[in-house]
C-alpha cells in the first residue's frame, strides 16, 4: 500500500551532524533507503556522514562503537532483513531491533530505526523507495525528532 508510513515533517536542527550506518546486505534496497534518509537530513539543516557495515546485526555495535568514539548529534540505522529458509531471520531481525532499543533507551542516543524486516524483495522494495514508503526518510525524521526534544528539553537554542 502506497502513502503509508511516518509524518516527515522535520524540525530544523542546524549544525547537527547525523551518522546513517548502513547494512550492505541488500545493497539496491539499502541503496533507496539512504537517499531517503539523506534527503531528510538535508531539508533539517543537518549534515550527514555515512558508514558501511556487512549487515544488520553489525548496526547496533557499530552505532556504540561512534558514539564511544565521540559520538554524533543523532544516528540513523538502515538496513533490510529478508525472511529465508531457517530461523536466522528472527534472530537478525529481532537481535539488530533490541540492540537500537537498547541504545535508545539505556544509552540515551537518538537513534531513528529503518531495518526493514520482510518476507520478500517486493515487500522491501515497496517500503525503501523515497517515492512509495520511504522509510529510510521515516527513519531519519525519527532520529531528528528525538535529537529535537533532546534539544528542548535541555533548553538548547533551536
Ligand atoms: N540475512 C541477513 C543478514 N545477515 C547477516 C548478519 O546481519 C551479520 O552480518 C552476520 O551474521 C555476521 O555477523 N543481514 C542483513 O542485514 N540482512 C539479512 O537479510
Ligand atoms: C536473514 C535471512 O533470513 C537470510 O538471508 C538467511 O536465509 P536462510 O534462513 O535461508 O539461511
Amino acid at each position: 500500500m502506497a502513502g503509508q508510513g511516518a509524518d516527515l515533517t522535520v524540525e530544523r536542527v542546524d549544525g547537527a551532524t547525523i551518522l546513517v550506518v548502513e547494512a550492505r546486505y541488500h545493497s539496491h534496497i539499502n541503496d533507496m533507503l539512504i537517499e531517503g534518509a539523506l534527503r531528510v537530513i538535508e531539508e533539517a539543516g543537518a549534515k550527514a556522514e555515512l558508514v558501511t557495515v556487512p549487515g544488520a546485526l553489525e548496526i547496533p555495535p557499530a552505532i556504540a562503537r561512534a558514539e564511544a568514539a565521540g559520538g554524533f548529534d543523532a544516528y540513523v540505522a538502515l538496513g533490510c532483513v529478508i525472511r529465508g529458509e531457517t530461523t536466522h531471520y528472527e534472530l537478525v531481525s529481532e537481535e539488530s531491533c533490541r540492540g537500537l532499543m537498547d541504545l535508545g533507551v539505556r544509552g540515551r542516543l537518538a537513534i531513528g530505526n529503518g531495518i526493514l524486516t520482510t518476507e520478500n524483495e517486493q515487500q522491501a522494495v515497496v517500503r525503501a523507495d523515497p517515492k512509495d514508503q520511504n522509510k529510510g526518510g521515516g527513519a531519519a525524521a525519527a532520529a531528528i525528532a528525538l535529537l529535537a526534544l533532546t534539544r528542548r528539553l535541555s533548553g538548547a537554542p533551536k
